[in-house]
Order: structure tokens, then C-alpha cells, then sequence
């Protein structure tokens, strides 16, 4: 069974790869909507795959750690296009909570990354 817990946080970023002219060598920000889900049985005692709570306690931190931020200052974000920054999520979460199967991240309404590991 698939579990999976949604979080939004707001930050700044340009793309420092692209060429002159292209909107996103400037700055500007973005809405992100994450979807985090995780994968396994059901534990015989509570019934559940893993305690939202828990999944809460280990991603918020994260998250707060890039929110209302400039993404390109922080390490391993210096290009930070949304599979990069999908992948920096997930190389963070997955340390943390093993049973992670995929991120599926939204940088506007209409485009974002599906990752499930390498
Ligand atoms: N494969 C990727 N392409 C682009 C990324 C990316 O991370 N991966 N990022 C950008 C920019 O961040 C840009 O801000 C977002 O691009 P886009 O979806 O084209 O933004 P729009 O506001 O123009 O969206 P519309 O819905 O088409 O108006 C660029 N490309
Ligand atoms: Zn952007």
C-alpha cells in the first residue's frame, strides 16, 4: 500500500544554465506543491504503513530549510531546476525514512517531476 503526505513552500530561484534572453536566468519564485509518498505493509499493530505525524516530523524541517529562500545559495542547489531540487529531496528523505517511493513535485500548476529514485 501507497501512503502519501503534501506539502507546499515557497522560494526563489533562477536557472543559471540557461542562455541570455530566456525568463528564467532572472530571479523569480515559485509555489511548490510536494507530494511525498511511501510505500509498504501495514504494521500489525497500527494498521498503518508509517504515522503521518512521523512523516511530518522528518520532511517539515526540510522543507523549512528551503522555504522562503534563495534555492541557488543553498549546497547542491546551485542549478536548481525542479528535478535537481526533486533529487535533493529525495537524497534528504530517504536517509530518514527508508520506505519512500516517490516525490512527485509541482513548481507551478502546470509543470513539475515525478521521481522515484535512481
Ligand atoms: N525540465 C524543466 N524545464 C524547466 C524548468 C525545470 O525545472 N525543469 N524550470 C523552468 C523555470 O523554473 C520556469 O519558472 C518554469 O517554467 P514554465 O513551466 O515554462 O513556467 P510558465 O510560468 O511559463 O508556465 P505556463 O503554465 O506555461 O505559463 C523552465 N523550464
Ligand atoms: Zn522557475
Amino acid at each position: 500500500m501507497k501512503i502519501f503526505k503534501k506539502f507546499t513552500f515557497d522560494s526563489a530561484h533562477f536557472l543559471p544554465n540557461v542562455p541570455d534572453g530566456h525568463k528564467c536566468k532572472n530571479v523569480h519564485g515559485h509555489t511548490y506543491h510536494l507530494t511525498v509518498f511511501f510505500e509498504g505493509d501495514l504494521d500489525d499493530h497500527f494498521k498503518w504503513v508509517i504515522d503521518f505525524g512521523e512523516v511530518k516530523k522528518v520532511i517539515k524541517p526540510i522543507i523549512d530549510s528551503i522555504d522562503h529562500k534563495l534555492l541557488n545559495e543553498i549546497e547542491g542547489l546551485e542549478n536548481p531546476t525542479c528535478e535537481i531540487l526533486a533529487i535533493w529531496l529525495w537524497d534528504r528523505i530517504k536517509t530518514q525514512i527508508p520506505a519512500l517511493a516517490t516525490i512527485k513535485l509541482y513548481e507551478n500548476p502546470s509543470s513539475g517531476v515525478i521521481y522515484e529514485g535512481s
